[in-house]
């Protein structure tokens, strides 16, 4: 495989963070508008966004937002990065995204959730009109937040469906806050029939994604665990579960720390509805083209492999019936020389 051709060829992107995917001439350029000088410039910012090669865990990894957050408090910010992550993605001809954020990690100095989502939306719409990517928005509650708080977010999702917004997620730290903690606030999205993906199994262990399954999550955020319980990988196939990886992620948050304990030939051959996704741009120094890239290298996957892994993302998507024809039909199109 070719990483010109990996380029650019059609790509479909389900589990990217906004504030993971902030550029840093992007802060930067906040920074100065803000009259709220960084502490770093250059190379020195760029170390700081992301995540060290010695990073230890999920909580060592997560440490890197609180660089980028306090900027991002205002409408104006807000709006800039989601225009400009759609900027990124179609440098690498990704044809459909759905983006994931915490809006009350976005509320400091007094932002509405409403202004919060507002902004966002707005920032992929113009991206989506200007670079012809699609783009939707997912609004991820957070594991270390309160139900009331979590709960606000389900009730933004419910306002907001249809409107840009798709779907519900829950992030954050994983080890600490089980996903049976959640089953009140997963609960109320599902008797809302809203659509909900997980992170699960990433640093945990099976047992939460099984928990997230029988919330009614269609789709697992990593679901690196999944390998280590039979009944789980069986109760995935059965639900057609998608299982957004993130390879580069994955090794950086020590989900796994060798290449022969990374599950996914394991969960292909299994035939597990498996998708490739970066998890956080910047924060893991990477693009689709780059997980991609990794892919090949290490298990040696062909065109046909890497459109398999994208139809399967379409079918994981949550958009319309006819957005899904028209992307599987791009893809179709796309690899049709290559297979
Ligand atoms: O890989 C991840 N696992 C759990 N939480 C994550 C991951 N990447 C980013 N987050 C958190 C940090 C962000 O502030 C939040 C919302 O995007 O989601
Ligand atoms: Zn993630």
């Amino acid at each position: 495989m070719k990483r010109e051709i990996i380029k650019r060829l059609p790509k479909i992107e389900l589990h990217c963070h906004l504030d993971g995917s902030v550029r840093p001439h992007i802060l930067e350029q906040l920074a100065k508008q803000q009259n709220h000088p960084l502490a770093w410039t250059g190379e020195a910012l760029k170390n700081k966004l992301v995540a060290p090669e010695d990073c230890t865990s999920l909580l060592d990894y997560l440490e890197r937002f609180d660089v980028v957050l306090p900027y991002l408090q205002e409408e104006a910010a807000i709006e800039l990065i989601s225009y400009d992550l759609i900027a990124q993605v179609a440098e690498e001809n990704v044809r459909y995204i759905e983006v994931r954020f915490a809006p009350l990690l976005f509320n400091r100095k007094g932002l509405t959730i409403e202004q919060i989502v507002t902004a966002v939306v707005t920032g992929l719409k113009r991206g989506e009109k200007e670079f012809g990517v699609k783009a939707n928005a997912l609004l991820c509650g957070m594991r270390h937040h309160d139900e009331t708080t979590n709960q606000s977010v389900v009730t933004a999702v419910k306002e907001f469906y249809g409107k840009g917004v798709v779907g519900f997620d829950l992030a954050g730290d994983e080890a600490n806050y089980p996903t049976a903690l959640f089953e009140s606030v997963v609960s109320i999205a599902k008797e809302h029939d809203l659509p909900i993906t997980l992170h699960a199994g990433e640093c945990g262990c099976p047992h939460n994604v099984m928990t997230a399954i029988e919330l009614g999550a269609t789709r697992i955020g990593h679901g690196i665990a999944i390998q280590k319980d039979e009944a789980v990988l069986n109760a995935c196939l059965d639900k057609q579960t998608t299982i957004e990886m993130c390879p580069t992620s994955n090794f950086q948050t020590k989900a796994v720390t060798e290449l022969k304990d990374y599950p996914f030939q394991k969960f292909l051959d299994a035939g597990l509805n498996i998708t490739i996704n970066t998890d956080n741009r910047t924060v893991s120094n990477t693009t689709l083209t780059d997980e991609y890239e990794k892919l090949a290298n290490w298990y040696h996957i062909d065109y046909a492999c890497m459109e398999k892994l994208n139809h399967n993302a379409v079918n994981g998507a949550f958009t319309s019936k006819s957005e899904k024809e028209r992307l599987h039909a791009d893809l179709t199109a796309g690899y049709a020389e290559y297979r």
